[in-house]
Protein backbone atom coordinates (compact mmCIF):
# COMPACT_ATOMS: atom_id res chain seq x y z
CA UNK A 1 0.00 0.00 0.00
CA UNK A 2 1.47 3.54 -0.85
CA UNK A 3 2.11 5.76 1.74
CA UNK A 4 -0.34 8.70 -0.06
CA UNK A 5 -3.15 6.55 -0.15
CA UNK A 6 -3.10 5.70 3.30
CA UNK A 7 -3.10 9.06 4.10
CA UNK A 8 -5.91 9.85 2.20
CA UNK A 9 -7.57 6.73 3.78
CA UNK A 10 -6.79 8.71 6.82
CA UNK A 11 -8.15 11.82 6.04
CA UNK A 12 -11.49 10.48 4.24
CA UNK A 13 -11.99 8.76 7.43
CA UNK A 14 -11.82 11.64 9.59
CA UNK A 15 -14.09 14.29 7.58
CA UNK A 16 -16.94 10.94 6.84
CA UNK A 17 -16.60 8.51 9.57
CA UNK A 18 -19.41 5.87 7.70
CA UNK A 19 -16.72 5.59 4.50
CA UNK A 20 -14.38 4.54 6.85
CA UNK A 21 -15.20 0.92 6.47
CA UNK A 22 -15.32 1.40 2.74
CA UNK A 23 -12.20 3.13 2.60
CA UNK A 24 -10.39 1.01 4.47
CA UNK A 25 -12.01 -2.33 2.32
CA UNK A 26 -11.04 -0.17 -0.84
CA UNK A 27 -7.66 0.23 -0.06
CA UNK A 28 -6.83 -3.37 1.47
CA UNK A 29 -6.10 -1.36 5.10
CA UNK A 30 -7.22 -2.58 8.59
CA UNK A 31 -8.89 -0.81 10.75
CA UNK A 32 -6.69 -0.03 13.47
CA UNK A 33 -3.84 1.08 10.89
CA UNK A 34 -5.99 3.91 9.31
CA UNK A 35 -6.78 5.64 12.36
CA UNK A 36 -4.89 8.02 14.75
CA UNK A 37 -2.40 7.05 16.90
CA UNK A 38 -4.71 6.30 20.19
CA UNK A 39 -4.21 5.45 23.76
CA UNK A 40 -2.25 2.13 23.50
CA UNK A 41 -3.98 0.89 27.13
CA UNK A 42 -7.48 2.21 28.21
CA UNK A 43 -11.43 1.51 28.07
CA UNK A 44 -13.51 0.85 25.76
CA UNK A 45 -16.68 2.91 26.61
CA UNK A 46 -19.95 3.30 24.80
CA UNK A 47 -22.48 5.94 25.12
CA UNK A 48 -26.24 4.97 24.20
CA UNK A 49 -27.83 8.39 23.35
CA UNK A 50 -24.56 10.34 22.16
CA UNK A 51 -26.34 12.72 19.69
CA UNK A 52 -29.05 13.77 22.89
CA UNK A 53 -28.74 17.01 24.80
CA UNK A 54 -26.70 14.90 27.72
CA UNK A 55 -24.72 12.35 25.11
CA UNK A 56 -23.13 15.42 23.18
CA UNK A 57 -21.54 16.79 26.37
CA UNK A 58 -21.13 13.73 27.75
CA UNK A 59 -19.43 12.49 24.59
CA UNK A 60 -17.09 15.00 24.50
CA UNK A 61 -16.06 15.15 28.06
CA UNK A 62 -15.21 11.54 28.06
CA UNK A 63 -12.95 12.08 24.56
CA UNK A 64 -11.28 14.41 26.99
CA UNK A 65 -10.66 11.44 29.24
CA UNK A 66 -7.37 10.14 28.91
CA UNK A 67 -8.48 6.41 30.45
CA UNK A 68 -10.42 6.10 27.43
CA UNK A 69 -8.79 4.70 24.20
CA UNK A 70 -11.88 3.92 22.44
CA UNK A 71 -14.98 5.96 22.42
CA UNK A 72 -17.99 4.23 20.95
CA UNK A 73 -20.83 7.07 19.98
CA UNK A 74 -24.22 5.58 19.27
CA UNK A 75 -27.91 6.97 18.47
CA UNK A 76 -30.77 6.83 16.01
CA UNK A 77 -30.23 9.80 14.83
CA UNK A 78 -26.58 12.45 13.86
CA UNK A 79 -24.51 9.49 15.28
CA UNK A 80 -21.96 10.29 12.55
CA UNK A 81 -22.39 14.19 12.76
CA UNK A 82 -21.55 14.05 16.43
CA UNK A 83 -18.67 11.70 15.99
CA UNK A 84 -16.78 13.29 12.91
CA UNK A 85 -17.04 17.01 15.17
CA UNK A 86 -16.06 15.12 18.31
CA UNK A 87 -13.24 12.62 16.48
CA UNK A 88 -11.12 16.29 15.67
CA UNK A 89 -10.13 16.46 19.39
CA UNK A 90 -6.49 16.46 19.62
CA UNK A 91 -7.27 13.87 22.70
CA UNK A 92 -5.57 9.91 22.54
CA UNK A 93 -9.08 8.17 22.08
CA UNK A 94 -10.75 6.63 18.73
CA UNK A 95 -14.00 7.75 18.18
CA UNK A 96 -16.35 5.76 15.96
CA UNK A 97 -19.86 6.59 15.24
CA UNK A 98 -22.69 4.02 15.18
CA UNK A 99 -26.41 4.84 13.46
CA UNK A 100 -29.48 2.66 14.04
CA UNK A 101 -30.97 -0.19 15.53
CA UNK A 102 -28.90 -2.52 13.15
CA UNK A 103 -25.50 -0.84 14.39
CA UNK A 104 -25.99 -1.70 17.83
CA UNK A 105 -24.14 -4.68 18.14
CA UNK A 106 -21.27 -3.66 16.68
CA UNK A 107 -21.31 -0.11 18.68
CA UNK A 108 -20.95 -2.36 21.94
CA UNK A 109 -18.73 -5.82 21.00
CA UNK A 110 -15.94 -5.60 23.56
CA UNK A 111 -16.98 -2.41 25.57
CA UNK A 112 -15.70 -2.26 29.22
CA UNK A 113 -18.38 0.53 30.02
CA UNK A 114 -21.40 1.37 27.95
CA UNK A 115 -23.49 4.70 29.57
CA UNK A 116 -27.18 5.23 28.75
CA UNK A 117 -28.67 8.55 28.24
CA UNK A 118 -30.47 7.61 25.22
CA UNK A 119 -34.58 8.14 26.03
CA UNK A 120 -36.90 11.51 26.35
CA UNK A 121 -36.73 14.02 28.59
CA UNK A 122 -39.27 15.38 31.05
CA UNK A 123 -41.47 19.15 29.63
CA UNK A 124 -42.40 21.27 31.73
CA UNK A 125 -45.83 19.58 34.25
CA UNK A 126 -44.33 15.73 33.86
CA UNK A 127 -43.02 13.75 36.33
CA UNK A 128 -39.72 11.02 35.31
CA UNK A 129 -42.63 8.28 35.88
CA UNK A 130 -44.38 10.25 32.54
CA UNK A 131 -41.22 8.61 30.24
CA UNK A 132 -41.78 5.39 31.65
CA UNK A 133 -43.83 4.41 28.12
CA UNK A 134 -41.56 5.41 26.21
CA UNK A 135 -37.89 4.97 28.03
CA UNK A 136 -38.80 1.54 29.32
CA UNK A 137 -38.69 0.35 25.90
CA UNK A 138 -35.82 1.78 24.78
CA UNK A 139 -33.80 0.94 27.77
CA UNK A 140 -34.92 -3.04 27.13
CA UNK A 141 -34.00 -2.84 23.82
CA UNK A 142 -30.71 -1.41 24.29
CA UNK A 143 -29.67 -3.88 27.37
CA UNK A 144 -30.69 -6.93 25.40
CA UNK A 145 -28.10 -5.61 22.84
CA UNK A 146 -25.67 -5.26 25.90
CA UNK A 147 -26.47 -9.05 27.16
CA UNK A 148 -25.49 -10.51 23.29
CA UNK A 149 -22.29 -8.18 22.99
CA UNK A 150 -20.86 -7.39 26.25
CA UNK A 151 -22.57 -8.90 29.53
CA UNK A 152 -19.42 -8.11 31.56
CA UNK A 153 -19.28 -4.62 30.40
CA UNK A 154 -20.07 -2.01 33.68
CA UNK A 155 -23.13 -0.21 32.67
CA UNK A 156 -24.21 3.59 33.84
CA UNK A 157 -28.15 4.15 33.42
CA UNK A 158 -28.66 7.70 33.10
CA UNK A 159 -32.02 7.61 31.05
CA UNK A 160 -35.31 8.59 33.54
CA UNK A 161 -37.31 7.32 35.46
CA UNK A 162 -33.77 5.68 36.95
CA UNK A 163 -35.78 4.28 39.83
CA UNK A 164 -37.37 1.67 36.80
CA UNK A 165 -35.01 2.01 34.05
CA UNK A 166 -32.34 0.03 36.47
CA UNK A 167 -35.11 -2.80 37.81
CA UNK A 168 -35.92 -2.97 33.64
CA UNK A 169 -32.09 -3.37 32.68
CA UNK A 170 -31.83 -5.88 35.67
CA UNK A 171 -34.63 -8.17 34.37
CA UNK A 172 -33.25 -8.32 31.08
CA UNK A 173 -30.29 -9.47 32.35
CA UNK A 174 -31.91 -11.63 34.62
CA UNK A 175 -34.05 -13.50 31.66
CA UNK A 176 -30.37 -13.96 29.79
CA UNK A 177 -29.12 -15.56 33.23
CA UNK A 178 -25.95 -13.25 33.06
CA UNK A 179 -27.20 -10.46 35.71
CA UNK A 180 -24.56 -9.46 38.09
CA UNK A 181 -25.62 -6.86 40.39
CA UNK A 182 -22.01 -5.33 40.47
CA UNK A 183 -22.26 -3.87 37.29
CA UNK A 184 -25.60 -2.20 36.70
CA UNK A 185 -25.64 1.16 38.32
CA UNK A 186 -28.57 3.84 37.98
CA UNK A 187 -26.31 7.22 37.78
CA UNK A 188 -27.80 9.58 41.10
CA UNK A 189 -24.42 11.63 40.93
CA UNK A 190 -26.48 14.46 39.57
CA UNK A 191 -28.78 14.43 42.62
CA UNK A 192 -24.76 14.52 44.39
CA UNK A 193 -23.46 17.51 42.07
CA UNK A 194 -26.25 19.88 43.45
CA UNK A 195 -26.46 18.81 46.73
CA UNK A 196 -22.59 19.98 47.19
CA UNK A 197 -23.18 23.08 45.38
CA UNK A 198 -26.58 23.67 46.94
CA UNK A 199 -25.05 23.34 50.74
CA UNK A 200 -21.45 25.23 49.15
CA UNK A 201 -23.67 28.12 48.53
CA UNK A 202 -25.21 28.55 51.78
CA UNK A 203 -22.58 27.63 53.90
CA UNK A 204 -20.23 29.88 51.88
CA UNK A 205 -17.96 26.95 51.01
CA UNK A 206 -16.07 26.01 48.22
CA UNK A 207 -18.96 22.96 46.74
CA UNK A 208 -15.45 20.61 45.96
CA UNK A 209 -15.14 20.21 49.15
CA UNK A 210 -18.57 19.29 50.31
CA UNK A 211 -19.62 15.84 50.39
CA UNK A 212 -23.40 15.39 50.89
CA UNK A 213 -24.47 11.31 50.63
CA UNK A 214 -27.57 11.31 48.78
CA UNK A 215 -29.54 8.13 49.20
CA UNK A 216 -32.78 6.42 47.76
CA UNK A 217 -33.90 6.98 44.71
CA UNK A 218 -33.73 9.58 41.85
CA UNK A 219 -37.07 11.55 41.70
CA UNK A 220 -38.85 13.51 44.46
CA UNK A 221 -39.26 12.65 47.86
CA UNK A 222 -37.26 9.54 46.60
CA UNK A 223 -33.95 11.94 46.57
CA UNK A 224 -32.95 12.06 50.45
CA UNK A 225 -30.04 14.41 50.91
CA UNK A 226 -28.75 13.36 54.61
CA UNK A 227 -27.76 17.17 55.54
CA UNK A 228 -26.65 15.05 58.96
CA UNK A 229 -23.79 13.60 57.44
CA UNK A 230 -22.00 16.68 55.76
CA UNK A 231 -18.53 16.62 55.18
CA UNK A 232 -17.40 19.00 56.52
CA UNK A 233 -19.31 18.78 59.79
CA UNK A 234 -22.26 21.29 59.60
CA UNK A 235 -24.91 22.26 61.48
CA UNK A 236 -28.02 23.79 59.42
CA UNK A 237 -31.15 25.01 61.02
CA UNK A 238 -34.32 23.64 60.58
CA UNK A 239 -35.70 26.37 58.02
CA UNK A 240 -32.10 26.14 55.98
CA UNK A 241 -32.48 21.74 56.32
CA UNK A 242 -35.99 22.36 54.72
CA UNK A 243 -35.31 24.60 51.99
CA UNK A 244 -31.89 22.35 50.90
CA UNK A 245 -34.12 18.88 50.94
CA UNK A 246 -37.18 20.56 48.90
CA UNK A 247 -34.36 22.03 46.56
CA UNK A 248 -31.88 19.15 46.07
CA UNK A 249 -35.45 16.79 45.64
CA UNK A 250 -36.53 19.35 43.12
CA UNK A 251 -33.26 20.50 41.07
CA UNK A 252 -34.30 18.40 37.94
CA UNK A 253 -37.62 20.55 38.09
CA UNK A 254 -35.82 24.04 38.47
CA UNK A 255 -33.87 23.19 35.06
CA UNK A 256 -37.53 21.61 33.59
CA UNK A 257 -39.34 24.57 34.49
CA UNK A 258 -39.97 28.03 37.37
CA UNK A 259 -40.28 25.34 40.27
CA UNK A 260 -42.69 27.25 42.47
CA UNK A 261 -41.03 26.76 46.03
CA UNK A 262 -38.11 28.10 44.59
CA UNK A 263 -40.16 31.18 43.26
CA UNK A 264 -41.37 31.74 46.70
CA UNK A 265 -37.89 31.74 47.93
CA UNK A 266 -36.26 34.02 44.76
CA UNK A 267 -37.84 36.85 46.77
CA UNK A 268 -35.85 36.22 49.59
CA UNK A 269 -32.96 38.23 50.40
CA UNK A 270 -31.05 35.01 51.36
CA UNK A 271 -31.75 33.09 48.45
CA UNK A 272 -31.67 36.08 45.86
CA UNK A 273 -28.43 35.01 44.38
CA UNK A 274 -28.99 31.61 43.87
CA UNK A 275 -31.98 31.49 42.20
CA UNK A 276 -31.02 34.46 40.03
CA UNK A 277 -31.29 32.01 36.89
CA UNK A 278 -35.06 30.34 37.57
CA UNK A 279 -36.62 32.93 35.57
CA UNK A 280 -34.86 31.78 32.59
CA UNK A 281 -35.28 28.20 33.06
CA UNK A 282 -35.62 25.43 30.13
CA UNK A 283 -39.77 25.84 30.12
CA UNK A 284 -40.10 22.95 27.57
CA UNK A 285 -37.04 22.89 25.76
CA UNK A 286 -35.75 19.99 27.62
CA UNK A 287 -34.59 18.32 31.16
CA UNK A 288 -30.77 19.31 32.51
CA UNK A 289 -28.09 18.22 30.25
CA UNK A 290 -24.96 19.90 30.81
CA UNK A 291 -24.61 19.21 34.57
CA UNK A 292 -25.39 16.08 33.68
CA UNK A 293 -23.30 15.30 31.41
CA UNK A 294 -20.45 16.65 34.21
CA UNK A 295 -22.25 14.77 36.56
CA UNK A 296 -22.00 11.42 34.29
CA UNK A 297 -18.55 11.66 33.31
CA UNK A 298 -17.83 12.08 36.89
CA UNK A 299 -18.85 8.86 37.81
CA UNK A 300 -17.89 6.81 34.92
CA UNK A 301 -14.30 8.05 35.53
CA UNK A 302 -14.86 6.93 38.79
CA UNK A 303 -15.77 3.50 37.70
CA UNK A 304 -13.18 3.04 34.88
CA UNK A 305 -10.33 4.14 37.88
CA UNK A 306 -11.89 1.81 39.82
CA UNK A 307 -11.66 -0.83 36.80
CA UNK A 308 -7.82 0.31 36.83
CA UNK A 309 -7.74 -0.82 40.20
CA UNK A 310 -7.24 2.54 42.10
CA UNK A 311 -8.48 2.09 46.33
CA UNK A 312 -11.32 3.69 47.81
CA UNK A 313 -13.55 5.07 45.30
CA UNK A 314 -16.73 5.87 46.56
CA UNK A 315 -19.84 7.35 45.50
CA UNK A 316 -23.77 6.98 45.51
CA UNK A 317 -25.06 5.13 42.95
CA UNK A 318 -28.53 3.61 42.62
CA UNK A 319 -28.02 -0.32 42.98
CA UNK A 320 -29.28 -3.83 43.58
CA UNK A 321 -29.03 -3.30 46.90
CA UNK A 322 -29.67 -4.70 50.40
CA UNK A 323 -29.33 -1.80 52.92
CA UNK A 324 -32.92 -1.56 53.04
CA UNK A 325 -36.04 -3.89 52.48
CA UNK A 326 -36.35 -3.12 48.67
CA UNK A 327 -34.27 -4.62 45.93
CA UNK A 328 -32.99 -1.44 44.23
CA UNK A 329 -31.54 1.50 46.75
CA UNK A 330 -28.56 4.46 46.57
CA UNK A 331 -26.64 4.86 48.56
CA UNK A 332 -22.40 4.85 49.12
CA UNK A 333 -20.83 2.14 47.09
CA UNK A 334 -17.14 1.22 46.66
CA UNK A 335 -16.37 0.89 43.37
CA UNK A 336 -13.88 -1.53 42.45
CA UNK A 337 -12.32 -4.30 39.28
CA UNK A 338 -15.87 -5.72 39.39
CA UNK A 339 -17.81 -2.90 39.81
CA UNK A 340 -19.44 -2.57 42.75
CA UNK A 341 -17.48 -4.07 45.49
CA UNK A 342 -18.86 -3.04 48.84
CA UNK A 343 -22.60 -0.90 49.77
CA UNK A 344 -22.19 1.28 52.64
CA UNK A 345 -25.48 1.15 55.47
CA UNK A 346 -27.02 4.44 55.43
CA UNK A 347 -25.25 4.99 58.79
CA UNK A 348 -27.21 7.26 61.43
CA UNK A 349 -29.95 8.80 60.30
CA UNK A 350 -32.17 11.74 62.70
CA UNK A 351 -35.71 11.69 62.78
CA UNK A 352 -36.11 14.38 59.97
CA UNK A 353 -34.16 12.12 57.58
CA UNK A 354 -36.08 9.14 58.86
CA UNK A 355 -39.89 10.01 58.22
CA UNK A 356 -37.79 11.27 54.60
CA UNK A 357 -36.65 7.65 54.12
CA UNK A 358 -40.42 5.76 54.73
CA UNK A 359 -41.66 8.59 51.77
CA UNK A 360 -38.96 7.53 49.98
CA UNK A 361 -39.40 3.94 49.90
CA UNK A 362 -43.11 3.64 49.72
CA UNK A 363 -42.75 5.77 46.48
CA UNK A 364 -39.84 4.09 45.82
CA UNK A 365 -41.08 0.12 46.26
CA UNK A 366 -43.80 0.79 43.72
CA UNK A 367 -41.17 2.08 40.47
CA UNK A 368 -39.03 -1.22 41.07
CA UNK A 369 -42.39 -3.00 40.97
CA UNK A 370 -43.65 -1.37 37.61
CA UNK A 371 -39.73 -1.54 36.30
CA UNK A 372 -39.78 -5.36 36.93
CA UNK A 373 -43.19 -6.20 36.05
CA UNK A 374 -42.51 -4.07 32.69
CA UNK A 375 -39.79 -7.25 31.74
CA UNK A 376 -41.74 -10.07 33.28
CA UNK A 377 -44.80 -9.54 31.76
N1 LIG B 1 -30.16 10.32 35.78
C1 LIG B 1 -30.21 11.63 35.77
O1 LIG B 1 -29.81 12.28 36.74
C2 LIG B 1 -30.72 12.35 34.57
C3 LIG B 1 -30.46 13.73 34.42
C4 LIG B 1 -30.91 14.37 33.29
C5 LIG B 1 -31.63 13.67 32.31
N2 LIG B 1 -31.87 12.35 32.49
C6 LIG B 1 -32.60 11.57 31.49
O2 LIG B 1 -31.71 11.28 30.40
C7 LIG B 1 -32.48 11.03 29.22
C8 LIG B 1 -31.92 11.80 28.04
O3 LIG B 1 -32.05 13.18 28.23
P1 LIG B 1 -31.57 14.22 27.09
O4 LIG B 1 -31.82 15.57 27.62
O5 LIG B 1 -30.22 13.86 26.62
O6 LIG B 1 -32.63 13.89 25.94
P2 LIG B 1 -32.47 14.17 24.37
O7 LIG B 1 -33.82 13.98 23.77
O8 LIG B 1 -31.78 15.46 24.15
O9 LIG B 1 -31.49 13.02 23.91
C9 LIG B 1 -31.86 11.68 23.94
C10 LIG B 1 -31.15 10.96 22.82
O10 LIG B 1 -31.53 9.60 22.86
C11 LIG B 1 -31.66 9.17 21.53
N3 LIG B 1 -32.47 7.97 21.45
C12 LIG B 1 -33.82 7.83 21.46
N4 LIG B 1 -34.15 6.54 21.31
C13 LIG B 1 -32.99 5.85 21.23
C14 LIG B 1 -32.66 4.48 21.06
N5 LIG B 1 -33.62 3.55 20.95
N6 LIG B 1 -31.37 4.15 21.00
C15 LIG B 1 -30.40 5.07 21.10
N7 LIG B 1 -30.64 6.38 21.25
C16 LIG B 1 -31.92 6.75 21.30
C17 LIG B 1 -32.28 10.34 20.80
O11 LIG B 1 -32.11 10.22 19.39
C18 LIG B 1 -31.52 11.49 21.42
O12 LIG B 1 -30.37 11.79 20.68
C19 LIG B 1 -33.92 11.41 29.59
O13 LIG B 1 -34.65 10.25 29.88
C20 LIG B 1 -33.75 12.27 30.83
O14 LIG B 1 -34.90 12.27 31.64
C21 LIG B 1 -31.43 11.69 33.60
O1 LIG C 1 -35.53 16.29 36.04
C1 LIG C 1 -35.40 15.58 35.05
O2 LIG C 1 -36.38 15.18 34.40
C2 LIG C 1 -34.03 15.22 34.55
C3 LIG C 1 -33.14 14.66 35.62
O3 LIG C 1 -33.66 13.54 36.24
C4 LIG C 1 -32.70 15.70 36.61
O4 LIG C 1 -32.70 15.41 37.81
O5 LIG C 1 -32.32 16.80 36.19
Amino acid sequence: MQQSNIRIARIAAHINPPNLQMVEEDLGLERVNCRAKGASSGFKVAILGAAGGIGQPLAMLMKMNPLVSLLHLYDVVNAHGVTADISHMDTSAVVRGFLGQQQLEDALIGMDLVIIPAGVPRKPGMTRDDLFNINAGIVKTLCEAIVKCCPKAIVNIISNPVNSTVPIAAEVFKKAGVFDPKRVLGVTMLDVVRANTFVAEIMGLDPREVDVPVVGGHAGVTILPLLSQVKPSCSFTQKEIDYLTDRIQNGGTEVVECHSIAMVLCSSIMFESAFGCILQAKAGAGSATLSMAYAAVKFADACLRALRGDAAVVHCAYVASEVTELPFFASKVRLGRNGVEEIYPLGPLNEYERAGLEKAKKELAGSIQKGVSFVKK
